[in-house]
């Protein structure tokens, strides 16, 4: 299969969050030069009709899908309806208007908790709708199965290169560090980093800090989702993880001991756990010739001075 040209009109929807951005970064640094966003302020793409209308009027050859309500266990547990009719809504739009644009080829970002909740471990591609889904985030899984089938229906239907990709739990610069809204890292990060600041003794974290979860810079990600635009057109999702995870406890260590505070961490087991374990078995994107590069401990470390770095700049989204 021919690489994507770099001069091809690109378009990354979601191009300010943290896999947007990361993706916008990648394509920069792979040479690509013909590079469109629109900010959410610009263009809601919950608007099917603005969304054909942007279509109509940039015309863009490949579209990267990184548009979504996003949010962590607490968010997805409490705001189901926004997770469920955001994501159907955006995805729908997106996807669809790209077909009916005539763009040649997409990318649709889904996530690992489309699997079941007590999936065998690690999790290949074709466990996916073999089992029910873990309850904290059924709801958002639900939206991401529709926008792998969408992608997998407008393919076998109409011929329309849409590929679908499964992350892990990502982190890295540009995250959400909302205290309640977020994923475990950046609410780690902004908790302990508060704590050495205040000289508090004691932070509490949620959930038992027993369970498992993998994490994947998304730097890694991003320049896996370029890879596979150059290198992959299939129906079959693909797993995009680094094959290793920790459990919540080893990862909490491991901010604390990156901001570098000494104090005592207490568990608040009123908050969920969640899924006991969601590992990806990488051996199809191993296959297809790409491999993370970033080890957790660099990039906890790294993602901690960016958090430092840009604390009070209007960059840092909380
Ligand atoms: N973060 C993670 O751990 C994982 C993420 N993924 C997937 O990656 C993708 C991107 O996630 P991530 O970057 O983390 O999320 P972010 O929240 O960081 O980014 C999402 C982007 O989408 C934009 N957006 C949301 N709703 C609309 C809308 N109605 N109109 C226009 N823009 C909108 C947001 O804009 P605004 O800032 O204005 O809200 C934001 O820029 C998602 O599909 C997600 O499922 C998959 C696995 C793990
Ligand atoms: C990416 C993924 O993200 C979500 O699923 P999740 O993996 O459960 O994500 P999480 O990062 O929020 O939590 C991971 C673990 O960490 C524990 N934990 C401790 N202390 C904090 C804490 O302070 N904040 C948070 N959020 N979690 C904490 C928490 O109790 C849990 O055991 C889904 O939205 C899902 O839809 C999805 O796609």
């Amino acid at each position: 299969m021919a690489p994507v040209p770099r001069d091809a009109k690109v378009y990354v929807a979601g191009h300010q969050g943290l896999v947007g951005g990361a993706i916008w970064r990648a394509l920069q640094g792979a040479g690509f030069t013909n590079l469109v966003g629109r900010s959410r302020e610009e263009l809601d793409l919950t608007d099917e009709a603005a969304v054909d209308a942007f279509y109509a009027r940039e015309r863009p050859d490949y579209v990267y899908v990184a548009a979504a309500k996003v949010g962590g266990i607490l968010a997805n547990d409490t705001y189901p309806a926004d997770f469920l009719l955001d994501n159907l809504r955006i995805q729908t739009a997106v996807i669809t208007g790209a077909h009916r644009a005539g763009v040649r080829k997409l990318l649709f970002l889904g996530s690992s908790c489309i699997y079941p909740k007590h999936a065998p471990q690690p999790m290949t591609e074709d466990c996916l709708l073999t089992g029910p889904l873990e309850p904290t985030n059924e709801w958002y899984a639900v939206a991401k199965i529709a926008g792998i089938k969408t992608c997998q229906a407008l393919r076998r239907q109409h011929g329309f290169d849409a590929i679908a990709v499964m992350p892990t739990n990502l982190y890295g610069p540009g995250d959400n560090f909302h205290p309640t809204n977020s994923h475990v890292l950046p609410a780690l990060i902004r908790r302990f980093v508060e704590a050495k600041e205040s000289g508090a003794k004691e932070v509490t974290c949620w959930g038992t800090g027993r369970v498992y979860r993998e994490f994947l810079h998304v730097d890694d990600l991003a320049a896996a989702c370029v890879h596979l635009m150059d290198v992959y057109s299939d129906a079959g999702i693909v797993n995009i993880g680094t094959g290793t995870d920790v459990t919540i406890r080893e990862l909490t260590e491991m901010v604390q001991a990156a901001v570098g505070w000494e104090g005592r961490i207490v568990w608040d087991s009123s908050k969920p756990d969640g899924t006991p374990r969601k590992l990806l078995d990488v051996s199809k994107l191993t296959a297809l010739g790409w491999k993370a590069q970033v080890p957790l401990e660099r990039g906890v470390a790294e993602t901690v001075a960016w958090y430092l770095k840009n604390q009070g700049s209007s960059e840092l989204r909380l």
